[in-house]
């Protein structure tokens, strides 16, 4: 018998998932693996940087006192490469020879750049003209002891990497990523490889959601092809709900005969909604089971597409402490569009922007099945429900894709 079912708006959806509280899960890893990782804790400098008095250029040390009266003869007492110390005390008008970031010995005040001397004879040097600067780059300058490096739920990037090595950081506290399991459902999937039959289709999603999964911050622990069966449904969804933070499932989800999703969801822990005013992407689903969000996507490529940046998206990132990368913007509707609508429609776009001024154009077709404007889309627009075509260059609600 069917069910009916109770669409909610696209605000509304996205307002339920967000309310879903999320663990907090933390992990400690190597610095060296933590490129894109979301620090849990603030790291601070565990001593001052830089740590020793470092020359920024190679030349020649000399006393602050002899600092004058230019042109003027050095003895030069000694060479430091960069890596290594001097510590025999400068005389008056002795220069050592230093390499750029060598330890400058206690005592100099000035590095004089090579170019601004003159080699003479028996280790001698004529410094020419003076240094505007002292070339030193002074303990601490950088950092302090215990200053802060980088703040908590900062997205680590290989810079930030760079300057927790720098200051000895091996390890960091990272909110771990949430992990991820896709269970492609539907008696007509072909694995990728699989000779072509009739009446079948390639698992194109069983391909597309895990990456996008992965490029937004998931981690995918397992995915699974399913032919229309309900009890391998079941037995997979409990495996994967004890196993992950949010089971992604796809097709199966309307109200065909063989839509077990459906069924499912009504008899959760709690179901978040069954049903969305919006084309493609109708029939999305939500539900939690033992703690874990399952997030039940429409089989139709254009709409599990689009209700991926629409709801997962945002909970992935929120499961790190970040915000959605989606950017959420108002632009023009550049290219006419006439299709109304009793829903709101998202289409599949890409856009221009000229000081901070958006164009949208509808990107091909916009059906739910259709998967050919997928690899260029760049961006959603919102087609609000009317029974009157939308005007050319109205201003629509527009959603800038990340990675794309
Ligand atoms: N009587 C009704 N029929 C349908 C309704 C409705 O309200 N009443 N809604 C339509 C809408 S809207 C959508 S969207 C689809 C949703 O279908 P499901 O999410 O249940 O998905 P399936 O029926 O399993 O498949 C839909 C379509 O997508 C193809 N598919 C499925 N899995 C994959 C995959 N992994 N990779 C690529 N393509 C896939 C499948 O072969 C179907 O063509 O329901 C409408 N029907
Ligand atoms: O749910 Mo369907 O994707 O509206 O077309």
């Amino acid at each position: 018998m069917l069910t009916r079912r109770y669409p909610i708006s696209i605000t509304e959806a996205q307002a339920k998932i967000n309310q879903v509280a999320l663990p907090t899960k933390t992990e400690t890893i190597p610095v060296t693996d933590a490129n894109h990782r979301v620090l849990a804790e603030t790291v601070t400098a565990p001593f001052a940087y830089p740590h020793f008095r470092r020359s920024g250029v190679d030349g020649f040390a000399i006393r602050h006192e002899d600092d004058h009266d230019y042109p003027h003869e050095f003895k030069v007492v000694g060479n430091i490469p960069a890596g290594s110390t001097f510590h025999q005390p400068l005389g008056k008008d002795e220069a050592v020879r230093i390499m750029t970031g060598a330890d400058v010995p206690s005592d100099a005040g000035v590095v004089v750049m090579l170019e601004k001397t003159r080699e003479l004879a028996d280790n001698r040097i004529n410094i020419v003209v003076p240094e505007k600067h002292s070339n030193i780059t002074e303990i601490g300058e950088e950092y302090q002891t215990a200053d802060v490096l980088i703040e908590k739920d900062t997205e680590l990037n290989p810079g930030g990497l760079a300057g927790l090595t720098a200051l000895g950081v091996q390890t960091v506290t990272v909110y771990r990523q949430p992990r991820v399991a896709v269970i492609t459902t539907g008696s007509e999937l072909m694995a990728p490889g699989e000779p072509v039959q009739e009446g079948k289709i390639y698992n194109s999603n069983g391909v597309q959601i895990p990456y996008l999964v992965r490029e937004n911050g998931g981690v995918i622990t397992n995915v699974e092809q399913l032919v229309d069966d309900n009890a391998l449904l079941q037995a997979s969804l409990t495996k994967a709900i004890a196993e992950n933070d949010i089971v992604i499932t796809d097709g199966g989800v309307s109200v065909g005969d063989y839509d077990f999703i459906g069924d499912t969801a009504r008899q959760a822990d709690e179901l978040l909604f069954n049903k969305i005013k919006q084309r493609p992407g109708s029939v999305t689903t939500a539900f939690v089971q033992d703690n874990t969000l399952v997030m039940a996507l429409s089989g139709n490529p254009g709409a599990c597409f689009t209700a991926f940046y629409l709801y997962v998206e945002p909970l992935l990132r929120r499961f790190v402490h970040q915000p959605s990368r989606i950017k959420k913007v108002q632009s023009r509707l550049a290219a006419p569009y006439h299709k109304t609508n009793g829903f709101d429609r998202i289409l599949r776009a890409t856009f221009t922007e000229d000081h901070g001024q958006y164009a949208t154009y509808p990107n091909g077709p916009d059906r739910s099945g259709a998967l050919s404007n997928l690899q260029t889309t760049t961006c959603l627009i919102k087609i609000p429900h009317s029974n009157r075509p939308i005007e050319l260059n109205a201003e629509v609600e527009t959603w800038l894709l990340p990675f794309k």
